[in-house]
């Protein structure tokens, strides 16, 4: 369908919203209707922890939002929002966080929680089997399990990265938290999965929104096509005009997304459709959105499940529009005000130099925040330099006695093709994070025994160009001292042989 037909339609739907909030709350119709993505619900043969009772149905959980100031300030307030209204900012224009009634969740303690969490992890019940819903009480309590739009994300490997630590950071507790090996190939179903759920239940209350839209620099594009496509819901998805890779752009367009390629950068299409999702009923779907925040936050929790609920020292993670900085800091802290851990993990934010607003931010020592234009990275898609979540991230890093670090176009791709000379195939941006950990380990701020967790946000296969570029050494000004080009040979024995001979006397054996 052609843009001005697909907006107009739109606005002929008459459905256009001319308030902050459409409240929903007074729609809700109990649906009996079948979800669109949904294993077989079968008893569960893997587990061998048997679980707790479930937490009593007589206590009830539940969230709201409210302004993001009133936590980071610490002061009490009485604006709040219910899940089901539609509502992106407070009422002086701030973030919103999303608040959980702890009072009702501290009625089962630490021991309880972490029972009935490992007691889900592998099952295939409906929606547990999920790395984000098998902590369903602590993300989006009062959804109905048939709203859900799952693709059973998360649960992702913990890779212990011991070749990498032991060989160039004489570390031997190194752990890459593989994010990116996931439906999407990115984090970002982590936090997708629970908003498109949200408007899942909210088109079932026959709240008049049309379809679900995001800017992107890839990723969360991609994951907001593949839950819209299974939950039958229009994705309409802002992408800037080539400075995205190839395999990301593809995503969205195999998912049924409208696609507009816009000549700016990510930047200009967030600054897009914000005034979009103002005018139109189109959900917005990035991570000004606090609800896609409380299903990153699972992957800090699952974190700590891995580790047997013991705390690494460091967490790393690359940040851009910095939702997920914030997120994995709310994830460990429910933990600990949970009960669950009694600390939670100082955290690094890595940017690229070339994006580097809150590195620049941190240096100044939290003094003065300037928005910037962020240039080309390998890293793209972290080349923001108006982040959303700047206020959420500053507010993470101060609370976890955090760092920022930035990396270098030769110094993230050096890491990443380390990385991979490790046995990994890691996306630029872990490369990113990497470079972090590497010059906090020069410095000894991060010593080789501390545990430490880095977060790969993306699958390396999206991002296969740069590596190709990296290996052909056709990177202008970069020496790509780590480049393993092939050899090309002609196709008779006496050539072939004559290059193994070569390369068999420079490789050592072990
Ligand atoms: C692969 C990848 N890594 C890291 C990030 C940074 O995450 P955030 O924007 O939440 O800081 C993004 C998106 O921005 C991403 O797509
Ligand atoms: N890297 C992101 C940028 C947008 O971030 P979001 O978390 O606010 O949606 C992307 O892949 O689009």
């Amino acid at each position: 369908m052609a843009s001005s037909q697909l907006f107009s339609s739109f606005l002929s739907s008459s459905l256009l919203m001319n308030s902050h909030t459409t409240s929903a709350a007074h729609h809700h119709q109990h649906s009996t209707s079948k979800l669109v993505v949904k294993c077989t619900a079968t008893p569960s043969t893997v587990n061998t922890v048997s679980p707790p009772p479930p937490p009593s149905p007589r206590i009830s959980f539940s969230n709201k939002y409210i302004p993001f100031n009133s936590i980071s300030t610490n002061t009490p307030t009485t604006e709040s929002y219910s899940l089901d209204e539609i509502v992106y900012r407070s009422r002086a224009g701030g973030l919103l966080d999303i608040q959980h009634d702890l009072k009702a969740l501290k009625q089962f303690d630490g021991e309880y929680w972490k029972t009935l969490f490992d007691s889900r992890v592998g099952t295939t019940k409906w929606p547990y089997g999920s790395g984000v819903w098998s902590k369903k009480e602590w993300v989006l309590p009062e959804i109905d399990d048939d709203d859900i739009v799952s693709a059973f994300e998360g649960n992702s490997n913990l890779f212990w990265a011991e070749r990498f630590g032991k060989k160039f950071l004489g570390m031997n507790d190194l752990w890459v938290k593989n994010c990116g090996i996931s439906h999407t190939g990115s984090f970002k179903d982590l936090g997708m999965t629970v908003l498109v759920s949200q408007v899942n239940r909210l088109r079932k209350m026959n709240v008049p929104l049309v379809g679900v839209g995001c800017a992107s620099t890839g990723d969360t594009s991609a994951a907001l096509s593949a839950y819209c496509a299974a939950a039958n819901i229009p994705s309409i998805v802002f992408l800037p005009a080539n400075k995205i890779s190839m395999a990301q752009l593809v995503q969205p367009i195999a998912n049924g997304a409208f696609v507009l390629s816009i000549d700016t950068d990510f930047d200009g299409c967030m600054k897009l459709i914000r005034e979009v999702t103002a005018e139109l009923p189109i959900y917005l779907a990035n991570s000004l959105n606090s609800l896609r925040l409380e299903g990153q936050k699972t992957a800090a929790i699952e974190i700590l499940q891995q580790f047997d609920w013991n705390v690494p020292d460091w967490v790393i993670v690359p940040g851009g529009n910095l939702g997920n900085i914030y997120a994995f800091y709310k994830g460990f802290k429910m933990c600990q005000e949970l009960g669950l851990v009694d600390r939670i993990p100082s955290l690094v934010c890595a940017q690229a130099a070339n994006a580097n607003p809150l590195y620049l931010y941190f240096k100044s020592g939290w003094k003065e925040h300037r928005p910037l234009k962020a240039s080309t990275t390998f890293a793209s898609a972290i080349q923001i330099g108006d982040p959303v979540s700047i206020d959420r991230a500053v507010y993470a890093l101060k609370n976890s006695n955090g760092i920022v670090e930035e990396a270098t176009e030769e110094e993230l791709m050096d890491a990443m093709a380390l990385a991979d000379s490790t046995g990994m195939f890691i996306c630029p941006h872990t490369g990113v994070a990497l470079t972090a950990l590497i010059k906090l380990r020069d410095s000894g701020i991060i010593g080789p025994t501390d545990k430490t967790v880095v977060v790969s946000t993306a699958h390396g296969l999206k991002f296969t160009q740069s590596k190709i570029d990296y290996h052909s050494r056709e990177i202008k000004q970069m020496a790509c001292q780590y480049a393993n080009p092939t050899v090309q040979v002609k196709a008779d024995f006496g050539s072939v042989v004559d290059v193994l001979k070569k390369y068999l006397s420079n490789t050592r054996l072990h």
